[in-house]
């Protein structure tokens, strides 16, 4: 009996030991106190099973704000629902597979949040804009299935190219008449991610005693890290901040060939997913101050979409912080990436037009052919 009720003991003081490192992970990934939040709010994530969605979806489920998270993919996400679904946090998970557009109204269906980290991800030697013939049809499908299922939900895209893919997007639900710039974000967190650690790594501190905005878009030259604006403050020689400045820009491409073929960066896309997904619910709770880079539309200069620090709140981005104070030097670097990124998001544009049109054209002759179907009825009788 001493034996058991000591053995009890251990136990118990094992098993709240789990549940106060648990705790201390949501703290740490929500940068709110458990006591203090409210579980209130449904995500989706579509390309749940993929390198991404499937550490991103393990993080969500241990995010406290969030009550339901809807899994979607085209395959093999049942299994990553039944897995994920004995995991003891209080998030209730479900999925819906299919490459049916109902499956994924289906899924986002009052979502509060649709994360999307579906579509290729790169081979070595490819550009992220070789991507868009496999990729901007998720674009498409991902604004029509809100418009129908949550049109007043926050999006955050993580498929590339992310420079175009978020113009698509947009331009596609302007045309269902249910686009609002405020609720549409491309995520450029890992940039911010990468940077901080590499700048920490140089600087001999903590990663998380480093913070650097990250602005622009979402591909070589476009990513521009202010290192004028490091915190602390970074002391190098021209040559350095070079260097480092081109490590952050190519970081991406030095994963995808250390995975020589295997893919892109997943496990710290994944981290910087749920760090920006729990930034923009704690935003839609209402909580003041919370900050972060991300691509949107934009008019602070002549890119329709572009990243700065931008404020979020109940309804997305409440304040467009604008183009932080730059050196010189970087400066010249923003002058640099404009026509590239004006040329992405032009391409987006014409790949959300051509679908437009053919929708169009597919409406119209679905309706001739049911008119002739019912013509053809009148006449036989
Ligand atoms: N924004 C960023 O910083 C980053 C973006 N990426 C991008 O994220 C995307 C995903 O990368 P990975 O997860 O590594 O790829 P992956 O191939 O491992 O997973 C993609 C998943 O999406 C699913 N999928 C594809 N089309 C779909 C659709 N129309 N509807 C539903 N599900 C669909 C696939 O079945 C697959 O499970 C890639 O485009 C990649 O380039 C990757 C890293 C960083
Ligand atoms: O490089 C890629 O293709 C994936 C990506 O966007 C990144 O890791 O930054």
């Amino acid at each position: 009996m001493m034996a058991n009720s000591c053995g009890y003991t251990i136990w118990l003081r094992r098993s709240q030991n789990l549940l106060r490192l648990s705790q201390l992970q949501e703290n740490m990934i929500s940068g709110t106190h458990r006591t203090h939040s409210v579980r209130n709010y449904k995500v989706s994530v579509v390309g749940a099973a993929g390198g991404i969605g499937q550490p991103l979806s393990l993080l969500l489920k241990q995010n406290p704000l969030i009550k339901e998270l809807s899994l979607h993919d085209r395959t093999n996400v049942k299994g990553v629902n039944m897995d994920l679904s004995h995991i003891c946090t209080a998030t209730k998970v479900e999925s819906f597979q299919g490459e049916d557009p109902a499956s994924l109204v289906d899924a986002l269906h009052d979502s509060n949040i649709v994360v999307v980290p579906a579509g290729m991800p790169r081979k070595p030697d490819m550009t992220r804009d070789q991507l868009l013939g496999a990729n901007g049809e998720v674009a498409i499908s991902v604004s029509r299935a809100m418009c129908a299922a949550c049109p007043k939900a926050l999006v955050a895209y993580i498929t590339n190219p992310l420079n175009t893919v978020v113009p698509i997007a947009a331009e596609t639900m302007k045309s269902l008449g249910c686009y609002d710039p405020k609720r549409m974000f491309g995520v450029t967190t890992l940039d911010i991610v990468r940077a901080r650690t590499f700048l920490a790594q140089r600087l001999k501190l903590d990663p998380a005693e480093v913070n650097i905005p990250v602005i622009g878009g979402h591909a070589g030259i476009t990513i521009l890290p202010l290192l004028s604006l490091c915190s602390p403050k970074l002391c190098a020689t021209p040559d350095e901040w070079k260097a480092l400045t081109h490590r952050i820009q190519e970081a991406g491409t030095e994963v995808v060939k250390a995975k020589a073929g295997g893919g892109s960066a997943t496990l710290s896309m994944a981290y910087a997913a749920a760090h920006f997904v729990n930034s923009l619910l704690r935003g839609l709770k209402g909580e003041s101050g919370v900050v972060e880079c991300s691509y949107v539309a934009s008019d602070v200069t002549e890119a329709a979409f572009f990243s700065t620090p931008l404020e979020l709140g109940p309804e997305g981005i409440k304040k467009n912080l604008g183009l932080p104070k730059m050196s010189d030097d970087e400066k010249e670097q923003l002058k640099k990436m404009i026509p590239e990124l004006k040329t992405s998001i032009a391409a987006g544009i014409d790949f959300a037009q051509e679908a437009i049109c053919c929708a169009k054209i597919a409406e119209a002759e679905a309706k001739a052919k049911a008119l002739k179907k019912k013509n053809d009825k009148c006449k036989k009788k």
